[in-house]
């Protein structure tokens, strides 16, 4: 199969229709996901879950795998992406936490709030190269990220009160914490998608690209930014930053598990999902 995969060399990241170049990280089998290392260690982890990426359990698992996997070997930063040029995640698997019991839609945030914990507290530099649509729990993957590029035209935010319900705290930290309080209130309250531009201009993302390749190398240029600060320095400080939002959802991590629970499993939010769900399928209708 001829599938596009990225080269990285020390001065920039290539596209390539090859595959002959890379590592593949062997510690694991991954349904979902593309790793590849390249010699500086740094490590592009794909998302590959046709035909939207949308977060099963199944996918955050093996997020949270490869992340133990990066710290252990040490990587030297990552690139987080997806297969699809037109979305880079389309946020929670909504079947997963429609009509679903409580016991799996609270593994399934469980295992957000652990992929949270590793990424945003990650040692090594983190890169999202946000190829295209990234609602809800997509902006979310992104915000856990230290730096987001953006190709253009695609929309990305935290709808969540779209579908009837509100996102849980510590997102509305993290969202605080990178638009400020004004923005981050005006777009949660109305369930706002910005437009990239829209979104380089509150500061949800911190680069636009062109395309693809653009993205990439752009991530690149973001990783070599630390090739010549000790990488403990560089960590004490991150680490330093992030403590209290970490600490948090480390400690009460059943705590917003049981929140989120109950709330998705609200009749009137199961009612506004389900609508939700129709308004998505009609809109798929009428664009034929
Ligand atoms: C600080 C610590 C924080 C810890 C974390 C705390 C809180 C986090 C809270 C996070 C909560 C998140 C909730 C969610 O993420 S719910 C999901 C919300 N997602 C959306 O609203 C996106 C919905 N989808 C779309 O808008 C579009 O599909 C699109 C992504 C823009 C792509 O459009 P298009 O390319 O036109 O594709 P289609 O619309 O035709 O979709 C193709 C196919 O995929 C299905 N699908 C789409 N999204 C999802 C999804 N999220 N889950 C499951 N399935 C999805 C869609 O139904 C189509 O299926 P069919 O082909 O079978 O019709």
């Amino acid at each position: 199969m001829s599938s596009y995969v990225y080269k990285t060399t020390r001065r920039g990241v290539l596209l390539a229709k090859t595959v002959s170049y890379q590592v593949r990280l062997c510690s694991g089998n991954f349904r979902h996901l593309e790793v590849l290392k390249d010699e500086n260690n740094v490590a592009i982890v794909t998302m590959k879950r046709a035909p939207v990426n949308s977060l099963n359990t199944e996918l955050l698992t093996e997020i949270s795998s490869v992340l133990t996997d990066l710290e252990e070997t040490k990587c030297s930063g990552m690139i987080l992406t997806s297969f699809s040029d037109k979305v880079f995640c389309s946020g929670l698997d909504i079947y997963e936490i429609f009509k679903s019991k409580p016991s799996a839609i609270g593994t399934s945030f469980s295992t957000l709030l652990e992929v949270f914990i590793k990424l945003y507290g990650s040692t090594f530099p983190t890169v999202a190269a946000i190829t295209g649509h990234a609602p809800a729990g997509g902006c979310v993957l992104g915000l856990f990220c230290e730096y987001r590029i953006m190709v253009q035209n695609f929309k990305i935010g935290l709808n969540e009160d779209q579908l009837g319900f509100n996102a849980p705290s510590p997102i509305v930290k993290l969202m605080i914490n990178t638009i400020g309080h004004r923005n981050a209130e005006l777009a949660l309250t109305s369930g706002r998608l910005f437009t990239t531009s829209q979104a380089l201009q509150v500061g949800l993302v911190d680069e636009i690209a062109k395309d693809r390749t653009e993205a990439f190398e752009k991530a690149d240029g973001f990783l070599r930014r630390f090739e010549m600060i000790p990488p403990l320095a560089r960590n004490f400080t991150k680490q330093s930053m992030r403590r209290a939002l970490l600490q948090d959802v480390t400690i009460n991590r059943e705590k917003y598990t049981e929140g989120f629970v109950s709330m998705i499993s609200l009749h009137e939010v199961q009612q506004s999902i389900a609508a939700y769900l129709d308004n998505l399928k009609n809109k798929k209708r009428n664009a034929h």
